[in-house]
C-alpha cells in the first residue's frame, strides 16, 4: 500500500514499471478508484513507469474539509508527480481526470510530455445537473444513483451481460462527502476559454455511447486545442478502459509512439 502526503492531503497511489521508464500517469473518473485501470495496464507497451492514484475523497485517499476545485486537484497531481520524480509524464485523464489533465497542462506544462483527454471536455454538465446529483447523494448516498450512473458509464450490451455489477459496487462504496466535493468542482469548472493556449501533444478519445461526455462535446474540445488528435470508440460508452480495453490501449499506444514516449 503506497501513500504520500502532498499538497496537504494523503493520497493513495500505485506505481509500476521500471524506474527509468517513460512515465504515464492515469487519473480516473468521478466515483471510481485506481482499480479502473487494472485491465488496461497489461495491454500497454512494456517498459513504462505507470502511476495511478486515488483523487482526494475517493478510494483510499484522504477526504479533506473545505472547497475542492479542478485547480486544487491538478495541484494534487502535480505535487504527486514531483514527489515521485516522474515528470515529464504523459497524463491520461478520464472524465474529471481529463479536466484535471487540462488544468495541469495549463498550470504546470513543464511536468507533461503529452495529454490524453478521455471521455471528457473543457466543460462537463451544468450547475443545475450537478446540484441535482449532490442533492440525491445527500439524501440516499451513492447507492441511490448507482443504476442511473451505470447507464451513463456503460453501453447496453455491456450491461446486459451483468458486467457492470462490479463497478456499481465500486461506485456505491465511494465516500459521499468526497463524491459531493468533486461534483462541486465539476460544476465550477469551465476551461473552454483557456485550452486554446495548450501547447503540448494531445490525444482526445470519445465513446460513441457515452451518456456523461457525449462524443460531440468531446470532439468540440478537441477542436479548441491546437493540433489535438481525436479518436472515437464505436463500441464503448464513458469508461472504455473497462469496456473496450484493447482498442483503448491501442489508441494510447499509438499516441505514445507518435510522440516518442516509449522505450
Ligand atoms: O456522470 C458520471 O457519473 C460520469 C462522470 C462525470 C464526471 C466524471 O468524472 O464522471
Amino acid at each position: 500500500m503506497l501513500t504520500a502526503t502532498v499538497n496537504n492531503v494523503n493520497l493513495h497511489y500505485a506505481l509500476s514499471g521500471p524506474k527509468d521508464g517513460p512515465a504515464v500517469v492515469f487519473a480516473n473518473s468521478l466515483g471510481t478508484d485506481l482499480r479502473l485501470w487494472d485491465e488496461l495496464l497489461a495491454l500497454l507497451p512494456a517498459g513504462l513507469r505507470v502511476l495511478r492514484y486515488d483523487k482526494r475523497g475517493h478510494g483510499l485517499s484522504e477526504e479533506t474539509p473545505g472547497p475542492c476545485s479542478i485547480e486544487l486537484l491538478a495541484d494534487d497531481a502535480a505535487a504527486l508527480i514531483e514527489h515521485l520524480g516522474l515528470g515529464p509524464a504523459v497524463f491520461v485523464g478520464l472524465s474529471i481526470g481529463g479536466l484535471i489533465g487540462q488544468a495541469l497542462a495549463l498550470r504546470r506544462p513543464e511536468l507533461l510530455a503529452g495529454l490524453v483527454i478521455s471521455n471528457s471536455a473543457a466543460k462537463l454538465g451544468d450547475a443545475a445537473s450537478w446540484q441535482d446529483r449532490i442533492d440525491r447523494v445527500q439524501q440516499g448516498g451513492l447507492p441511490a444513483i448507482a443504476e442511473a450512473t451505470m447507464e451513463r458509464w456503460f453501453s447496453p450490451d455491456f450491461r446486459a451481460g451483468g458486467s457492470d455489477r462490479l463497478w456499481a459496487r465500486m461506485l456505491a462504496r465511494q465516500p459521499a462527502g468526497g463524491y459531493g466535493a468533486l461534483c462541486r468542482a465539476l460544476a465550477a469548472a469551465d476551461l473552454r476559454g483557456a485550452v486554446p493556449a495548450l501547447r503540448l501533444p494531445v490525444q482526445v478519445i470519445a465513446g460513441a455511447h457515452d451518456g456523461a461526455a457525449p462524443p460531440e462535446i468531446v470532439r468540440a474540445t478537441a477542436g479548441l486545442i491546437p493540433g489535438a488528435r481525436f479518436a472515437l470508440i464505436e463500441d464503448a460508452a464513458h469508461i472504455p478502459c473497462v469496456e473496450t480495453p484493447a482498442e483503448y490501449a491501442a489508441i494510447i499506444t499509438r499516441f505514445l509512439e507518435e510522440i516518442g514516449h516509449v522505450r
